[in-house]
């Protein structure tokens, strides 16, 4: 039988707590108050006593017309609840043995003790973060899963490739067999192979778009194409884009373009991106290397197969027939259509009418285009398409998730909104040096990654290889980048959506980079000479950054005489009678109990001599610094200030 406190006995039968605890006191219980739990022998002397019967436990029930509450009430709430004046909650509780004011809050026990008292349930409603889009997405069955398209982003350097690549796929495949298609920018494209298979790709090339949606917890990638002009080999924009797919953990795919020039040398590509665990399959690595021409449209066919064999691999699954839930690629404010939104399906089929939440805004899809300008009714999972119909203009990488009817959509949009606004006031926390230590110790964080800008490349490697030698124990250090030149904005997004702070040596951020440090709440630290930086950062690590003192006295020494020095002050010859009295201690004067004077010595004396200490049951003279009252008798209480190891 379940153990069955005083309260729920009384409940269960129709009577009063304070009775039922005063019944046992008479049978010779020890119970206390209507909290207590009872014994078997208890129970049955009680069911004797009332000549009740039963077991107590089985008569438990769920009661579905209990009031509801949430989060906590006091007794003034649960008054307004049970519709009873809260004096009258105050007396039944007077008899339950719980002494109470209006104000104070009750336990989930107590409150359903006094509604039971009135003949009433209650029930405590479990919160849910209603606002949270995810948790209204529905898990898959595996077997609803089918194949879908995999999403491509193109990164590299500046000028290697990328928009004529992106452009040369589209070209070949965009119109061909879809007759009239005028392409239309709606951040993405779908390609259809010989195969008859489709590809997306998304048409902001360069890593920024690609990380500044994950920032906003997007994923939308999945395979990146790294370009590689193969006349100029891995230059600093391709070593970022390489970490910002591998932040990702997005795998990469490495077109080595310009191979129609004359300089071309994939071997040099091959070689420079060894360094960077890219390996080719010739060499013994997984890495896919395709050689190509975007210009030219060499090497297209390949590189497309080889985009579908790494989506083989990674088992890109949607489930078509469901509701769809999805990624802003873009949003602006269009003057005649008002919001306009284009959205990846990631899951499920949007449709026309379809009620939505998208980021912080709602709405019902008015219109859907394709990314040929083509009126659709329906898009299925990683299809690019642009809708109107949103209340407002969300942002990029902003998530969106279809609802059964346009109430609930509605009433998640304004919730979110709402939640924004408190939330920009209240600005959420990004990882610091100031607070990492407590992050540590909470177990929040287990790995400090960091972004290292250097004014040369060496440096930047010398700081990094000695920051990952910090042994601290409990928190890993992970350099996700290493650059030369100033700190930019681009770092600055790497780092608020890798959490990770800034490290800039001999280099600042420019204009951009501050502001998006600002924004992102990113933690940016300067320095110019390496072992500082390296100590900021253990020390941040061990929690010893501006360290946190107690006080810790030393020693006692009594005043015995005064002197007064008319340039000097007031002399005072005193004894140690404890510890030590030392010279740059802090020191308390102390007259019948009552602290008179906190500061500082001024001079400490044996004879004629300044001495930095004077130990126990040694004499000295001590003046104090901006006092002079010293009176026989006094008790110079001296400390130091002690870190606190943390
Ligand atoms: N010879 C040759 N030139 C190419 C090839 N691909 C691109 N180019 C040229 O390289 C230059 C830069 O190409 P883009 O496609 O604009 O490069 P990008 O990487 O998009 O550059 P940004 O947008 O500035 O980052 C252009 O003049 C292209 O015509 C190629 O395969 N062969």
């Amino acid at each position: 039988m379940a153990k069955v406190r005083v309260y729920e006995y009384a409940k269960m039968h129709e009577l009063s707590s304070k009775d039922v605890v005063n019944t046992l006191k008479e049978l010779g219980s020890d119970v206390t108050n209507h909290m207590s739990t009872m014994t078997d022998d208890e129970v049955e002397l009680l069911n004797q006593h009332y000549a009740v019967s039963g077991d107590v436990a089985e008569t438990v029930e769920e009661d579905d017309n209990a009031l509801t509450y949430s989060g906590t009430l006091n007794v003034t709430e649960l008054g307004e609840l049970l519709g009873k004046p809260a004096n009258d909650i105050i007396k039944k509780l007077m008899f339950a043995g719980v002494m109470a004011n209006k104000n104070q809050d009750l336990d989930e026990d107590t409150i359903e003790l006094i509604a039971g008292e009135y003949g009433m349930a209650v029930k405590k409603e479990v919160e849910v973060e209603k606002t949270d889009l995810t948790q209204y997405i529905e898990i898959d069955d595996e077997k609803d899963l089918k194949e879908r398209p995999p999403v491509v982003t193109i990164m590299g350097h500046v000028d290697h490739g990328k928009t004529t690549l992106l452009d040369s796929i589209r070209n070949t495949r965009v119109t061909a067999g879809e007759a009239g298609g005028i392409t239309q920018h709606i951040g993405a494209y779908q390609i259809r192979t010989d195969a008859g298979k489709k590809i997306t790709f998304l048409d902001t090339p360069g890593h920024a778009a690609f990380t500044s949606m994950r920032s906003r917890g997007a994923q939308v990638t999945d395979i990146a194409i790294l370009v590689v002009a193969a006349d100029d080999g891995v230059m600093p924009q391709t070593v970022e884009a390489i970490n910002h797919a591998k932040a990702a953990e997005v795998p990469i795919i490495v077109a080595v373009n310009k191979m129609d020039k004359e300089a071309a040398n994939p071997d040099r590509v091959m070689q420079e991106l060894t360094e960077y665990e890219l390996i080719s399959e010739d060499w013994g690595g997984d890495t896919i290397f395709v050689p190509m021409s975007a210009l030219q449209g060499e090497g297209i066919e390949e590189l497309l197969e080889m985009i579908l064999l790494v989506a083989e691999v990674e088992e890109l699954k949607a489930n078509a027939n469901r509701r769809a839930n999805g990624t802003v690629i873009e949003a602006e404010l269009d003057k005649g259509r008002g919001a306009v939104a284009s959205l990846l399906v990631q899951n499920g089929t949007l449709r026309v009418g379809d009620p939505i939440v998208v980021g912080n805004t709602f709405g019902r899809v008015r219109a859907m285009v394709n990314d040929l300008g083509k009126r659709i009714k329906k898009a299925g999972p990683s299809t690019p398409v642009e809708i109107t119909g949103l209340s407002n203009v969300p942002q990029a990488g902003d998530r969106f998730v279809v609802f059964e009817d346009e109430k609930t959509a509605r009433q998640i949009g304004e919730l979110r909104q709402q939640k924004q606004l408190e939330e920009r006031r209240g600005e959420q926390s990004k990882v610091s040096l100031e607070d990492l230590f407590e992050k540590i110790k909470q177990g929040d964080i287990k790995d400090l990654n960091i972004i290292l800008k250097a004014d040369v490349q060496g440096s930047a490697e010398a700081l990094a290889a000695s920051l990952k030698k910090i042994d601290v124990e409990g928190v890993k250090i992970n350099i996700i980048h290493t650059g030369a030149g100033a700190i930019t904005e681009s770092d600055i997004i790497l780092a608020s959506a890798s959490n990770a702070i800034v490290i800039g040596f001999n280099v600042r951020p420019d204009n951009n980079a501050k502001k998006a440090a600002d924004t992102e709440n990113v933690d940016v630290r300067l320095h110019r000479i390496i072992y500082k930086a390296i100590e900021e950062i253990e020390q941040a690590m061990k929690g010893m950054l501006d360290p946190e003192f107690e006080e810790k006295v030393i020693g006692q020494a009594e005043v015995r005489e005064t002197f007064k020095v008319s340039k000097i002050g007031t002399i005072a010859g005193s004894y140690v009678i404890e510890g030590k009295i030392t010279r740059d201690a802090g020191v308390r004067v102390i007259r019948d109990g009552v602290v008179v004077f906190e500061g500082e010595i001024d001079t400490l004396k044996r004879f004629k001599d300044d001495v930095k200490e004077v130990a126990t049951n040694y004499e000295c003279g001590i003046t104090l610094k901006n006092f002079h009252d010293i009176k026989e008798g006094d008790v110079f209480e001296c400390f130091v200030m002690e870190e606190i190891k943390r």
